[in-house]
């Protein structure tokens, strides 16, 4: 790996993944209860689904946000869809009471640019890096900034040779 950004991997399955979310849920539980959830697109669906089941919330909006053109360096942020106006309304001054759902918070470019949007919501991640960290209400864990997180959905199962040579 060349980027300083990936020198360690931490690449998590479907299952590691369904049991941070779902302890995000129940860390989650006693900070609501919440109006809605706005999930932060794409990273931030999955564990949307999750925490929304978890805590039976039905009120989910997405805001669209691409800033990572080439997987690992980020570019310009740009903001694809904003939050819908039936979301804003549902919630208190700021979006006191919405739940905002990412994956990861890295650098915090992308949670800054919501934070502009709903500076009252409570932020939630299921993991965070030192950087990003402070813009983070709720997390379930930190990694290194120098490491790079492999989502499930971005990984498949792969065939690993044998140890030793040619005993395949
Ligand atoms: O804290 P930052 O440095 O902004 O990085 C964190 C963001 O990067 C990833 O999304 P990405 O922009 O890759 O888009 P995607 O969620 O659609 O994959 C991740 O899902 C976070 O949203
Ligand atoms: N998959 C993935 N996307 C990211 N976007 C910003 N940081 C990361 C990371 O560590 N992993
Ligand atoms: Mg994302």
């Amino acid at each position: 790996m060349t980027d300083d950004r990936q020198n360690k991997a931490f690449p998590v399955s479907w299952d590691q993944f369904h049991r941070d979310a779902r302890a995000l849920a129940w860390r989650l539980a006693g900070a609501g209860p919440f109006e809605g959830i706005v999930c932060i697109t794409r990273g931030g669906l999955v564990p949307a689904a999750i925490v929304a089941r978890e805590l039976g919330v039905r009120l989910i909006e997405t805001v669209c946000i691409a800033s990572y053109h080439d997987y690992t360096k980020q570019g310009e942020m740009q903001v694809l869809k904003p939050i819908a106006d039936v979301v804003t309304a549902a919630a208190g001054e700021g979006g006191r009471g919405l739940l905002v759902i990412d994956d990861l918070v890295d650098t915090g470019k992308t949670a800054r640019v919501v934070r502009e949007m709903l500076p009252s919501a409570h932020f939630a991640t299921v993991y965070a890096k030192p950087l990003g960290r402070p813009l983070i209400d709720t997390f379930i864990t930190e990694v290194s900034q120098d490491t790079w997180i492999y989502f499930p959905w971005d990984m498949g199962l792969s065939f690993q040779p044998p140890i030793r040579d040619g005993v395949a």
